[in-house]
This record gives C-alpha cells, structure tokens and sequence, in this order.
C-alpha cells in the first residue's frame, strides 16, 4: 500500500538524557545475545516496561554483574519464553524477586514472538500502545537474524515503532511512503544500509546519504544499498514503493 504522508524517525531512546514517563511508552525486550551493561543502562533508563526472551535473563542477569551493578535496581516485568535458555540460579533468582517466569511451550512461535505476544497483552490491559526495542536479534545466529528481519517486516502494518538494537547497529523496517530519519551523530556513526529483504523490489529516492539514489530500483536480486554514509549535519529523506530495512552504525 502507498501512504501518502511522512513518517519522521527520531531515535530519542538512543540519548542519555531520554525521561520516562513521557507521551511515548517503551517496551524493552532483552533477546538472548552478548549483552554489554552500557547499552542496557541506556536502553533500560530509556524505557518503561522491561521484558527477558528466556536466556536474555541470563545475559541481562550476567551483564550487570560484570558491571557491578546492584541486580535488585533492574528487575523485569516479566520474563517469557520455551525457558530452555534461561539458567536454574537466574530463574530462582529473579522468582525471588517476584518476576513472573512465564513457560510457553509451543515450538512453533520463537521467544521473541511470545514477548511481543505479552506486550499486546499489555497494551490491551492499560488501552496503550508501546514503542517496542530489540536489544539484539540482527547478529549473531543468521536464522535467528533473518527470523528478526521476517518478524518486523511482518508486523510493520501493525506496529510501525519496533526497533532492534545491537552493540554495533540500530535497525528497523521503513513501509512502503516516505520517511525523515533525525541524525545525531553523536550517538550514530557514519555507515549505514538499505536493505530490500522480503520484496521482489522497491524503487527508492534518498538525501542526506553519500551514495544518494533517485527513483532507483533496489532488490535483493540486484542494488542493494550497503556500506553507504550519512551526511555529517544532514538528516536523512527516504521514499521507497515497498517497506526495506533500514540499518544504521552505532558510535
Ligand atoms: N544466537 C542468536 N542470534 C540472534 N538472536 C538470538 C540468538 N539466540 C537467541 N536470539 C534471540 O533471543 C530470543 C530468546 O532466545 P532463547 O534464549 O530462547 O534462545 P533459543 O532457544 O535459541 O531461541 P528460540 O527458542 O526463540 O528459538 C530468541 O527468540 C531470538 O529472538
Ligand atoms: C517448519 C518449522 N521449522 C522449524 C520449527 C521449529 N521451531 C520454530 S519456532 C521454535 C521455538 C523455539 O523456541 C521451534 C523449535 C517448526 N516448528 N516448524
């Protein structure tokens, strides 16, 4: 479907200083990957309800240890999953501090998928719609990647605010219309990427980007727009015909 309006993108959860509380609600969900206490302090302060996929208890459990963090500051609102992953002690660990551990044993849903199952829950018990953000889930296993790429792509008509976040990449999926991303480059390096995954094709217009493009066609069967750079004091001005995934380098 064509939308005719603009979506503008600013990254608020990305800043230090971002106050709960705000208009906007956040839902974190900590997917099970290499976790660094950094990047969990950031995106835990930036958000309001905070949720495990099953082992991303024990990474989250284990990140702030290595910090040095106090555990009982960080306590999630739920933790939810096959709970394969997630270790005895961590388990026990957080049942004593009264997070529901909540077991779906289905082999036909992923983790994630159950988390973001609890999140419409959630929205439908407070008549609220959350921003939801990935900690993880675009490195590491390439099924599990690509299952990412798939779920967000997915669920874009439904839910247009879904980040996934990683050490080194914010990344999320632009519908079919046009967009304005808001670019600190404080917080966002140089190199970024067009991505047109699950598309036969889509014709895109840029600005704001080193290797800009004008009513071109990208597919994955031929231009794929990787390794490009945003514009130091530009921000970045997109339209595509079909929904891509739009990744940009962490600082
Ligand atoms: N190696 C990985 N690379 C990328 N994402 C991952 C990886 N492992 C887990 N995840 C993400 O974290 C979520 C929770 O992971 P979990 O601890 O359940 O591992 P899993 O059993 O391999 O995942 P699942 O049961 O969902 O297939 C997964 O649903 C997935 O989104
Ligand atoms: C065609 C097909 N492929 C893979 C799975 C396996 N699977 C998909 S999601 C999931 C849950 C992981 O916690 C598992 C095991 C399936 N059911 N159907």
């Amino acid at each position: 479907m064509q939308h005719s309006d603009k979506t503008t993108w600013d990254i608020d959860f990305l800043q230090d200083q971002r106050q709960t509380g705000s208009d906007n609600k956040y839902a974190l969900i900590i997917l099970n990957q290499d976790l660094s206490g950094g990047l969990l302090f950031k995106l835990w302060n930036a958000t309001d309800w905070h949720c495990c996929a099953d082992g991303g208890a024990n990474r989250m459990h284990d990140a702030l240890t290595k910090a040095g963090a106090r555990l009982e500051s960080f306590v999630p609102d739920l933790i939810k999953g096959d709970l394969d992953s997630i270790r005895p002690d961590v388990k026990a660990f957080y049942e004593s501090l009264s997070v529901p551990v909540v077991q779906d044993p289905s082999q036909y849903a992923t983790d994630l998928m159950k988390c973001i199952e609890a999140v419409e829950e959630l929205e439908q018990a407070q008549g609220t719609k959350y921003k939801i953000i990935l900690l993880g889930g675009l490195s590491g296993r390439l099924d599990q990647t690509i299952h990412t790429m798939s779920y967000l792509h997915k669920l874009r008509q439904s839910r247009k605010w879904i980040f996934a976040v990683t050490e080194d990449n914010v990344g999320w999926v632009l519908d079919s219309g046009e967009h304005e991303i808001k670019i600190d480059h404080n917080l966002l390096g140089q190199t970024c990427g067009l991505l047109p995954v699950g598309i036969e094709s889509t014709l895109l217009s840029t600005s704001g980007l080193r290797w800009n493009l004008s009513e071109h066609e990208s597919s994955f069967d031929g231009l794929v727009s990787t390794s490009n750079h945003l514009v130091p004091g530009h921000d970045v001005w997109i339209k595509t015909t079909k929904p891509i995934w739009w990744t940009v380098e962490l600082r």
